[in-house]
């Protein structure tokens, strides 16, 4: 046995206390003798081992408490040498604190029993530490009587610890389990073994007994909403959760009240003592899910919709549009964003629009209403606008929103179907709708302005007839036919419109006076009357029109049509094919007028026609200078007229330009005639307005020259002051060409109607005609003496008409003025013996 110096202490004299207690307790023991050194030798080594062992600390003490041996393990535990442990009480160096009591009664215990006391953890203060021990106390006796107790400790403060830190974490999962607001449930082997509150509350469920046992398959409905079926989808994701230790998906389940909800799931996979287990964490996403879907649908609504939709910032610059936008427009996503709304107005509509419109946005967050658009092209197109402000969570404008629809179709069909609805069918001439329209419109303007507006009343006669022998569709070509004349005789400002079966009503808008609506009827009439050639058919068919008049023959339009219709019946009573007013004081005055203008017709070929001179006389010499040429007709039964009465309606028929020159030849005749009887006379010709714009009057007026063999000279063209207002480059290359001629110009009625004064040296004028006007009632001094001076400074020969009196020659005398006409000169042609000539 190998001997060790130890430290004397103070419970033992020669080194180790252990060996030399243990060494005496076995010599000093009644079998030491018997024992052989080989059984020696094995129990010094087991208390060597003993001794030194680091696993258990072990110390025995007397019956006082104190220590009376302790190994190195028990010395290291109390944080001294052993040889400061040994005698030592043992409480003093084991505090056990509020369990000492206990530990001291099993000390007795044993010292009584002799029996071992049963082994216990104990909390212990040893060593400056605390310490966990397990304590077994072994009575040890010697020579039969109880010597010693030995303690033996084991520190299990470590183990004791862990355990007290798994009991701590557990009761905080438990915590976190039971209060987590999130629903878990533990899954063992496919079977819900557990499940928290929150996952009775999600599922509503009444009791754990609910879930226990179940598989949370039968919490899901057959198939989820991609279209798996829900258990071989649930089954994907443990397989994931075994492979990567956890798994997160989104769920449909179903709950014990039969109710779908969404949740996110955290499956997390924990293998415990080689069993499988899922932690099972469900999160209600209901609501994120309704979010995200209705996200969703308002970009699939954005994107898909058929009308182009555009978002904009505060700012009013373009953040979003969609594909219909895109495609309505032409323009793309890089054209707009950024953009400022305003660069795509179409240019139409004014700022003034525009501000009307964000005015009332920004009042009432919506405006809606037509607008012009401009597609990339630059083609415009009916648009309906609705602007919406979108606000934020403080009511505040974040966000503008347009919808553009495209109206261009809607636009065309509603035309359509108001075409349709205005629109006779057959012809496609305005209906009694739209012709009931127009008229009130018509006749609020003419009420306006005060002028005067006809309505005419067709029926086409015996139209029945054609009907009934070449059948329905030759009658509908026919109507066609007719409907297509009736536009070509009347103006763009007039309405032609058919009021169902042979019957059509023309409203003539702003018409000058009766004589229009009587020329507009009578080559209505005559249109109509024009050959049909339908098919191999030739047809021939008339109208009878009425006529009636605003204002004079009623002021609404019943009146007005109702009359127009009543004056259409005369013209049938009358005959049919002809027209009639409803006034019979325009009847009577359109007849003359028609009349005369046939009349007209026959007198230029039947030569009813004379001319009859006034005189001109030089006021100095009371010589015979000239004689103004002056038509008359002498009518078979209504005598001779005088030009009042017929000059109008020839003007009116375009008749003037053939009677006009039958004058200028026949006074060229007769002014030859007189030179050839020795009287060098001028002969002067009016002219008239529709002469004048005739291309050829120069080339007429040389062919009278010439015709009659008559100087130039000797022929003098009256002009009106209104020819020559009216002319323009045209007039003057006529005068022009007159003049070249060798023919006299003068103008007639001057002072009447003269505006320009300053014009009229710009024309080869030779003589001007102080207008009879001025002579009647008195002489009008300062006009006649103004126009005199004015002929005297431009070298013009100045006459004045219509001279009554010798007083009005003797003022006429004193002003200088050269000739004159009128009564007074006629009898002093006479007087002079000289009227003859003019014969
Ligand atoms: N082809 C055709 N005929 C029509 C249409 N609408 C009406 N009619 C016929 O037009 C005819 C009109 O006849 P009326 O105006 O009454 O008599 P009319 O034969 O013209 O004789 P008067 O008017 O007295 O001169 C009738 O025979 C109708 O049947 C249509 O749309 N097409």
């Amino acid at each position: 046995m190998r001997q060790r110096k130890r430290a004397p202490g103070r419970g033992g004299k020669n080194g180790t206390m252990g060996q030399h207690h243990l060494t005496s307790a076995a010599a000093d023991g009644p079998a030491a003798t018997d024992l052989s050194s080989l059984a020696l030798d094995v129990v010094a080594r087991l208390v060597a081992a003993l001794e030194r062992t680091p696993l258990v600390a072990i110390c025995s003490i007397d019956r006082q408490g104190v220590v009376r041996f302790c190994n190195e393990a028990c010395a290291a535990l109390c944080g001294r040498d052993a040889a400061d442990v040994v005698g030592r009480p043992l409480n003093e160096l084991f505090e056990r604190g509020a369990r000492q009591p206990d530990y001291d009664a099993l000390i007795e215990a044993a010292w009584h029993s002799g029996r071992n006391a049963p082994c216990g953890d104990w909390p212990v203060h040893a060593g400056g530490r605390d310490l966990w021990l397990q304590s077994t106390l072994v009575p040890v006796f010697h020579d039969g009587a109880l010597a010693q107790v030995v303690c033996m400790e084991v520190d299990i403060t470590a183990r004791k610890q862990e355990e007290q830190a798994l009991v701590a974490a557990g009761s905080n999962f438990r915590q976190m389990f039971l209060k987590s607001g999130d629903a878990i449930l533990l899954v063992r082997e496919g079977l819900i073994e557990e499940a928290n509150p929150a996952a009775l509350a999600l599922f509503r469920c009444p009791h754990q007994e609910t879930f226990v046992g179940r598989r949370l398959a039968d919490f899901s409905p057959l198939q989820q909403p991609g279209g798996m079926l829900s258990e071989a989808a649930a089954l994907d994701y443990q397989t994931q959760a075994h492979a990567q230790g956890n798994c997160r998906y989104d769920w449909r389940y179903l709950d014990c009240r039969g109710n779908l909800f969404w949740a996110e799931v955290l499956i997390t996979s924990v293998t415990l003592d080689h069993e499988f287990l899922f932690y099972v964490l469900v999160r209600d996403i209901s609501a994120r899910k309704n979010a995200e879907r209705t996200l969703y649908l308002a970009a699939q609504v954005f994107e898909n919709s058929r009308d182009a939709i555009l978002l904009t910032d505060r700012e009013r610059h373009i953040i979003a549009i969609n594909r219909a936008y895109s495609e309505i427009t032409g323009f793309g996503s890089d054209e707009m964003l950024g953009k400022p709304l305003s660069v795509y107005r179409s240019g139409v509509e004014d700022d003034s629009f525009f501000r009307e419109v964000w005015n009332q946005l920004d009042a009432t967050d919506h405006w809606q209403g037509e607008i012009w658009s401009r597609r990339k092209s630059g083609e415009l197109f009916p648009a309906w606008l609705a602007l919406t402000a979108i606000r934020d969570s403080a009511d505040h404008i974040s966000n503008y929103m347009a919808i553009v629809s495209d109206i261009t179709e809607r636009k065309r069909s509603e035309e359509h179907t108001r075409h349709l609805a205005e629109h006779d069918f057959l012809t496609d001439l305005p209906n009694r709708v739209l012709l009931l329209d127009r008229l009130s419109l018509a006749l609020s303007t003419a009420s306006r302005k005060g002028s005067m507006l006809a309505i005419l009343f067709l029926d086409l006669d015996r139209f029945k007839h054609i009907n009934d022998t070449l059948g329905h569709q030759v009658g509908d070509q026919l109507l066609k036919e007719v409907a297509a004349r009736l536009l070509k005789c009347v103006r763009k400002v007039d309405t032609v419109s058919r009021q169902g079966g042979d019957e059509f009503v023309i409203i003539l808008a702003d018409i000058g006076d009766i004589d229009h609506a009587a020329h507009v009827a009578a080559t209505v009439r005559a249109a109509i009357c024009q050959p049909y050639h339908i098919g191999t058919h030739e047809l021939n068919v008339s109208t009878s029109i009425g006529v009636s008049i605003y204002p004079s023959d009623g002021d609404d339009i019943d009146t007005l049509v109702k009359n127009a219709d009543i004056a259409m019946y005369h013209a049938k009573q009358s005959g049919r094919n002809n027209f009639q007013f409803f006034s019979a004081a325009m009847n009577e005055r359109i007849i003359e007028r028609a009349t005369v203008e046939n009349g007209l017709r026959r007198a230029l070929a039947e030569g009813q026609f004379e001319l009859a001179f006034e005189p001109e006389l030089d006021i100095a010499s009371g010589a015979l200078v000239g004689a103004e040429a002056l038509i008359r007709w002498r009518h078979p039964e209504l005598g001779v007229l005088l030009p009042e009465r017929f000059i109008p309606v020839a003007e009116d028929a375009g008749l003037m330009v053939p009677i006009g020159d039958w004058v200028l030849r026949e006074a060229c005749r007769h002014a030859r005639a007189w030179h050839d009887e020795g009287h060098p006379v001028l002969v002067a010709v009016n002219l008239s307005p529709a002469q004048f714009v005739q291309h050829d009057l120069v080339d007429n007026v040389r062919a009278a020259l010439e015709v009659s063999g008559l100087e130039a000279r000797y022929l003098e063209l009256e002009l009106t002051e209104a020819i020559i207002m009216k002319g323009g480059t045209g007039t003057a290359d006529t005068l022009q060409g007159l003049r070249a001629l060798g023919v006299r110009l003068s103008l007639d009625d001057f002072g009447t109607g003269w505006s320009r004064l300053g014009q009229l040296k710009d024309y080869p004028i030779d003589k001007l005609k102080i207008a009879q006007a001025f002579m009647r009632n008195g002489v009008d001094t300062t006009i006649i003496r103004t126009i005199i001076a004015m002929a005297r400074s431009l070298e013009m020969t100045v006459i004045a008409e219509g001279v009554e009196t010798a007083e009005q020659l003797e003022f006429l005398r004193g002003q200088g003025c050269d000739q004159y006409q009128g009564h007074h000169a006629a009898a002093a042609v006479k007087a002079i013996g000289m009227d003859g000539v003019l014969h």
